[in-house]
């Protein structure tokens, strides 16, 4: 639980909400019906309804969009609403709606969703004593919106700029290891779900250790981006490539089942001993794949293709083994 509110933004601030809302409506929808103002005890009946229901949408299907959609329209609607019942002493309900959207939508569709709401408000004349107060209610309803929207704008820029930051290799340009375990989350997932065969390629450059010690550090780099130029050149675009750490890399090819596994490897090793070189020769690499099994764990299935990789650098490099026993086989050698 704690673990999808670290990790979700904007379940978090769905989750918050929910509970702030929940516990400052109650206290009014109780003190209503006591009242005998049936009316607005219904109301704020109806809004707590459609606000722990967007929040238990969030937490079940984890579609954090929609309900945030839905409790933006739930809370403006209702700031709305409280302004038309009560008039004036409602009014200022609108206040925290308005720099609330901004956490729950787009920035966009949140200004659209106050301009929306203020004229609402304005347009029930009971609403307000006089013109003054309902010009002075839009005026500063505007300079709330306009602050919110420039704050949440640069928010959203920000984080989204982290996010890129945290999940890419800033030499290769390609998904780090982090986001590597939530892709094959994700696979192992789909795999469950549909039966797609999924495989997974362990790789590692030979004696790269040399380029480095005798070319210099910047060779050794221009390797790294090389290889990684051609296999994005010679793989499908739903393959996906992560730097594992140094030299190793990642390789996640969805829908390739074991026959073809051997064509698109030999392909692979094909591809990058003619192509990928440095001053002093072809780079040679070795390679372990694995298939997904049947309700396998990820660390399984990392460890079997990381066996195998192991296994490859001990026969002598510049070689595919297949860690799945009964589709063992070795790449034909150029
Ligand atoms: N240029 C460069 N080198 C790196 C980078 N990351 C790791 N390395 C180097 O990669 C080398 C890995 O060396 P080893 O683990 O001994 O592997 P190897 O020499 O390829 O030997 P085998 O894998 O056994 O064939 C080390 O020299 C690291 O310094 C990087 O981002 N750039």
């Amino acid at each position: 639980m704690f673990h999808r509110l670290k990790n979700d933004f904007r379940l978090s601030i769905i989750t918050l909400l929910g509970i702030s809302a929940i516990l400052g409506i109650t206290p009014f929808a109780i003190m209503r019906f006591i009242q005998g103002n049936v009316v607005a005890g219904v109301v704020d009946l109806g809004i707590l309804a459609g606000i722990v229901g967007s929040l238990a949408y969030a937490w079940v299907t984890g579609d954090t969009r929609r309900s945030g959609m839905f409790l933006a329209f739930i809370i403006c609607a209702s700031a709305v609403l409280v302004g038309a019942v009560m008039g004036e002493a409602g009014l200022f309900w609108l206040f925290p709606c308005l720099v609330t959207t901004f956490f729950l939508v787009s920035s966009r569709i949140a200004a659209g969703l106050n301009i929306v709401s203020v004229l609402a408000l304005m347009s029930i004349e009971t609403a307000f004593s006089s013109p003054v107060q309902m010009w002075t209610f839009a005026a500063t309803a505007a300079t709330v919106s306009a602050c919110a929207y420039v704050f949440a704008y640069r928010n959203q820029d920000q984080r989204e700029r982290l996010e890129h930051l945290a999940t890419i290799d800033p030499l290769t340009g390609v998904k780090n290891r982090r986001s590597m375990d939530e892709e094959l989350d994700l696979a192992a997932a789909n795999a469950e779900r549909t039966g797609l065969p999924y495989a997974l390629v362990m790789m590692d450059l030979d004696h790269f250790k040399q380029i480095n010690d005798v070319y210099g550090h910047g060779v050794g780099d221009d390797v790294l981006t090389d290889l990684v130029a051609l296999i994005e050149h010679n793989t499908r675009k739903s393959d996906q490539l992560f730097r594992y750490g140094g030299e190793e890399f990642v390789l996640l090819l969805p829908g390739v089942d074991g026959n073809s596994l051997q064509t698109v490897m030999t392909n692979l090793q094909q591809i990058l001993r003619k192509h990928l070189k440095y001053p002093g020769g072809p780079v040679t690499s070795s390679f372990g794949v694995a298939l997904l099994r049947h309700g396998e764990s990820i660390d399984s299935w990392l460890s079997r293709a990381d066996e195998a990789l192991y296994k490859a650098k001990e026969s002598g490099r510049d070689t595919i083994i297949f860690a799945d026993e009964s589709d063992q086989r070795l790449a034909v050698p150029a």
